[in-house]
């Protein structure tokens, strides 16, 4: 039985076996004081079908855990995992096995969750039991648009990709989001990210993968992509990626603040990031068409180790084939009617919280993103110690946490950023007029029309780093 004082703000979790590098919070005894999450977390190793607690703490990041008891349904290799929201809520796990084919529901407003156990080291070595065949020797079948007639049209290149699951060792967990658990790995030698998607994630898996395999998405401000697979005697999708050892944008920025020349530098790497993403081209005969992200989060933007971004998690993200008529546009406008409030809710643009997009094309994803890439940019200004030069530098806090608090509901944000009009708050040293204030209101313009695009606010900031000054 834990006894512990209540707090007025913060919530008490159970603790067990957290190394001292990844507390979040005070650590006494079995109990772990976090003052700046809702959320414990816990990670089970399943044995004999039934969970035991391996690790149990505060959640690293996560702030968005809507469940007040802790409920584990997914089976990540003999491991499972919940966040809640009640104090102690982790010590009494209640294990719901999910049916092969249910489909993870996201939250009302979902960040990935980089969860507790992210930073463990040297306790868990699992090596994946390498003595399955491989499947993906064809790409699944996937219904591409009928209109694609053209070879130089992108939907008709259906590249696949083949990995040898005799050459994965999965040692590490790294992070785990809606639709997967995130392995530090080794493919052939090489350390890797290894990106395991449930059955019940065929979707997501899908569409991230269909995106990996777009013609000429090898880019800095992409995350590398190495291949994708199924073992023939598993449920489970497998995407393999360039290992980002800085992990997310949000963990790096919750852990560090960052001078005017490294801001502008993960500043101007995102927005060309989103910026080449976006760009719809064709190069030696084959087409890269825009992609909209439509989850742009910190915990969708990786960190690399040159001081860059690279995005990731194109579960949810829509390719924009400029090949496709428009009927076939109005079709999928038509699915997407009833679909439009995907990604993370603080960073969803007003029109999306409200559902008044104009579907009319696909640049309302467009659109979209630059609003939350507007967010983003904020984010790292937030962090940016030559902002607030004599005072402290605020701890890195989500788009809205500020006014609403970790857990903004729907109906909040529509009211604050649709009704009212509301952004966050600059910080005073960007003043009026500055070229990054500038660019941030920009991105974030209440009319979706008059936004930038990724590319010009990359190039405004290209022009303030040459001139080097706030
Ligand atoms: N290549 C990588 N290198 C290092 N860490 C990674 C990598 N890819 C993902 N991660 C970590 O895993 C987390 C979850 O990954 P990702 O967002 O791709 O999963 P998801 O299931 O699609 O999540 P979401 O809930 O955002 O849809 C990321 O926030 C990041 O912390």
């Amino acid at each position: 039985q834990v006894s512990a004082p209540a707090l007025t703000n913060g919530r008490r979790c159970v603790y067990l076996r957290n190394s001292k590098h990844m507390n979040k919070g005070q650590i006494n005894g079995t109990v772990e004081y976090c003052a700046r999450t809702q959320c414990c977390a816990g990670f089970y190793r399943l044995i004999d079908n039934q969970p035991v607690a391996e690790i149990l703490g505060c959640d690293v990041v996560e702030r968005d855990c809507p469940n007040s008891t802790c409920s584990a349904s997914r089976n990540f290799h003999n491991y499972t995992t919940c966040a809640c929201s009640s104090d102690f809520c982790n010590g009494n796990v209640t294990w719901n096995p999910e049916r092969e084919n249910s489909k993870p529901q996201r939250p009302s407003s979902s960040l990935g969750m980089d969860h507790s156990f992210c930073l463990v080291k040297n306790w868990l070595n699992l090596t994946f039991i390498s003595t399955h065949l491989l499947e993906f020797k064809r790409c699944p079948e996937e219904s591409l648009p009928e209109e694609c007639q053209t070879s130089l049209c992108s939907c008709n290149q259906s590249y696949c990709s083949e990995i040898d699951f005799n050459n994965i060792e999965l040692q590490q967990i790294v992070g785990q989001g809606h639709y997967s658990l995130v392995w530090h790995g080794k493919y052939r030698e090489t350390v890797v990210a290894v990106k395991v998607f449930p059955e019940g994630s065929i979707r997501e898996f899908t569409s991230e993968r269909e995106v990996y395999g777009l013609p000429h998405l090898a880019h800095s401000g992409i995350t590398h992509f190495l291949g994708a697979g199924r073992k023939l005697d598993s449920r489970e999708w497998v995407i393999i990626l360039e290992l980002a050892p800085w992990g997310s944008l949000s963990s790096f920025l919750t852990k560090n603040t960052s001078d005017w020349t490294s801001t502008l530098k993960l500043a101007e790497s995102l927005s060309g990031a989103l910026a080449f993403l976006h760009s719809d081209f064709i190069r030696h005969g084959l087409h890269k068409p825009a992609v909209a992200h439509r989850d742009l989060s910190s915990s969708n933007v990786l960190m690399k180790v040159d001081g860059t971004c690279a995005l990731c998690d194109f579960g949810c993200s829509t390719i924009l084939r400029s090949c496709s008529s428009p009927q076939s546009w109005q079709r999928h406008a038509d699915n997407l009617k009833g679909n439009i409030q995907r990604g993370t809710l603080c960073y969803m643009a007003p029109e999306f919280l409200d559902g008044c997009v104009n579907l009319s094309s696909g640049g309302c994803l467009i659109q979209g993103d630059v609003y939350a890439l507007g967010l983003l940019l904020w984010e790292l200004c937030m962090r940016c110690s030559d902002l607030f030069k004599g005072c402290p530098v605020p701890e890195h806090k989500l788009p809205y946490e500020e006014e609403l608090g970790t857990n903004p509901c729907l109906q909040q944000l529509i009211s604050h950023v649709f009704e009212k009009r509301e952004r966050p708050s600059i910080p005073k040293h960007l003043q009026q007029g500055s070229v990054l204030h500038d660019i941030l209101l920009d991105c974030w313009d209440h009319d979706s029309e008059a936004r930038l695009t990724a590319q010009c606010a990359k190039d405004r900031l290209a022009t303030l780093r040459l001139c080097h000054s706030v």
